[in-house]
């Protein structure tokens, strides 16, 4: 079995519906990565052991989702300098945008690179993290180019109905 390149962490099952987003772009990309339940709050000294071990797995990048305070991202890239792509999931209350706010404001020194709540933000940290293993894999890099080239192909076939 291919070790994973990419891991994909989350702070509880309930994140799933919106991580699972990533999920199905590094399986459409053929990108070795495992998806797991991982809480800075719940079970901080798992998080810090997956942190701590993430460079000697082989590991390039960790994309990791939380809601609410969500302090994952921000703990993972604490102990790790793998780097850590942020998902702010959509919380009950505050629509995510706590997430959004507990993910981007990090202090100098130890970014997360955070990207949009939800769906498409778990999506596109996928997006870019095939991109980044892109940069050292030409084979990869093609899929990357024939994926957008589809893309826009789709956009510039949108027709609009007509007006009522
Ligand atoms: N933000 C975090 C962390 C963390 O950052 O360590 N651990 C769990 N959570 C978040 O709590 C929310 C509610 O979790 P439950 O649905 O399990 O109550 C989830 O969105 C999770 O990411």
């Amino acid at each position: 079995m291919t070790s994973p390149l990419i891991g994909v962490v989350m702070g509880s099952s309930s994140d799933w519906d919106t991580m699972q987003h990533a999920v199905q772009i590094l399986t459409q990309f053929g990108v070795p990565h495992a998806a797991q339940v991982v809480s800075a709050h719940r079970m901080p000294d798992d998080m810090f052991a997956y942190a701590e071990s993430a460079q000697g797995r082989g590991l390039r990048a960790i994309i990791a989702g939380a809601g609410g305070a969500a302090h994952l991202p921000g703990m993972l890239a604490a102990k790790t300098v793998v780097p850590v792509l942020g998902v702010p999931v959509a919380s009950r209350h505050l629509q995510g945008v706590d997430s959004l706010h507990s993910i981007v404001q990090m202090p100098k020194g130890v970014p997360v690179a955070t990207f949009a709540i939800g769906a498409a933000g778990a999506a596109n940290a996928a997006l870019f993290a095939v991109a980044m293993l892109a940069s050292g894999d030409p084979a990869l890099r093609q899929k990357l180019e024939a994926f957008r080239a589809d893309q826009t192909a789709a956009a510039r076939a949108m027709a609009l109905p007509p007006a009522a």
